[in-house]
């Protein structure tokens, strides 16, 4: 029997994921473990390692090697941190399933909570949305850059080079990290669109389309797919400091988002709620676009 190839990155996170994403498959299928190949592709964003991301030209630095392997027949699906897929992708590819959504909030390592952090606190991160609001609620931090995998930013702060981190509580809890740090609520902290969400990408129209598709979470693709709506109509990028978080309940789905100046200085929040339809994500921008402060929406290609 052929075996079924699963592009990942080679990153510890990203391996744990491919790894959830090979037991889905065989749990579905009836297959045994040992009918997946695991193929890890480098890609650019795993050799720059010293300016932020937004710095270099985007989310299509995690993306770009896995698309031309599922062009050129390498593999058969390429497994994404969806946090990481731009909204705009090839329309050969289709993003054929998610597993189900892990915890969505942000942890806060070397402190308990915002307040705790001592005046002009030094926190690492290299996400604008993080340091937007941080700085919204604490102007007194010093937000320096810190880039690279998750053991090598905890061991920035355990060595003192920094105060604290904030790092995604799905990361932590999928490299077995699940006791350190401290989730902040999502009404202090909401977190980025799509953030928790694994996503498993096909060529459009091949059988490895089905094969992934049956172990697809409907309400994670939903809640996903209505955040990148939001994102799509923004026009926002890695350099846009967007938060969105959608959920379910019954039949009636409940976007909240939030655009947030980079300083922290201003933005314009909002919440929407109607049926199964992502298209909550477009309304959402409009509204927030129309109600955003001109500073706020100037970030804005839309
Ligand atoms: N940009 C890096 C990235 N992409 C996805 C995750 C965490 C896992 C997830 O959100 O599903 C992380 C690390 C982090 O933000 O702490």
């Amino acid at each position: 029997m052929t075996s079924f190839r699963l592009g990942t990155r080679g990153s510890p996170l990203a391996l744990a994921q491919a790894g959830m994403v090979r037991d889905a498959l065989c749990a579905a299928h009836g297959w045994s473990p040992d009918r997946i190949e695991t193929v890890v592709i480098r890609t650019t964003g795993d050799r720059v390692q010293d300016r932020a991301l937004a710095e270099i030209g985007g989310k299509a630095l995690w993306t770009k090697e896995l698309d031309r392997a599922l062009h050129d027949g390498e593999i058969d699906c390429a497994v994404h941190s969806m946090k990481d897929v731009e909204t705009i992708r090839p329309q050969t590819l289709q993003i054929a399933a998610m597993l189900p959504r892990a915890d969505v909030r942000d942890r806060l390592i070397g402190a308990e909570t915002l307040a705790d952090l001592r005046q002009g606190a030094v926190v690492g991160t290299s996400s604008p949305r993080r340091r937007a609001q941080m700085l919204r609620s604490r102007p007194d931090l010093d937000i320096v850059l810190i880039r690279g995998n998750v053991d090598t930013r905890l061991a920035r702060v355990a060595a003192g080079d920094m105060d604290a981190t904030l790092l995604a509580a799905a990361g932590l809890d999928r490299l077995g990290r699940t006791a350190i740090g401290h989730a902040i609520p999502t009404d202090i902290m909401l977190p980025a669109p799509a953030q928790g969400a694994v996503g498993i990408e096909t060529l459009v129209g091949k059988p490895a389309h089905a094969i992934v598709a049956a172990i697809d979470h409907a309400d994670t693709s939903l809640c996903v797919r209505t955040e990148r709506a939001l994102l799509a109509r923004l026009g926002a990028d890695c350099h846009s400091p967007v938060a969105a978080l959608a959920s379910l309940a019954g039949e009636t789905l409940t976007l909240r988002g939030e655009l947030i100046a980079e300083d922290g200085s201003c933005d314009v929040a909002g919440a929407i709620e109607g049926g199964i339809d992502e298209d909550l994500g477009t309304a959402l921008a409009l509204d927030l676009l129309t109600r955003a402060p001109a500073s706020v929406r100037r970030l804005f290609a839309a």
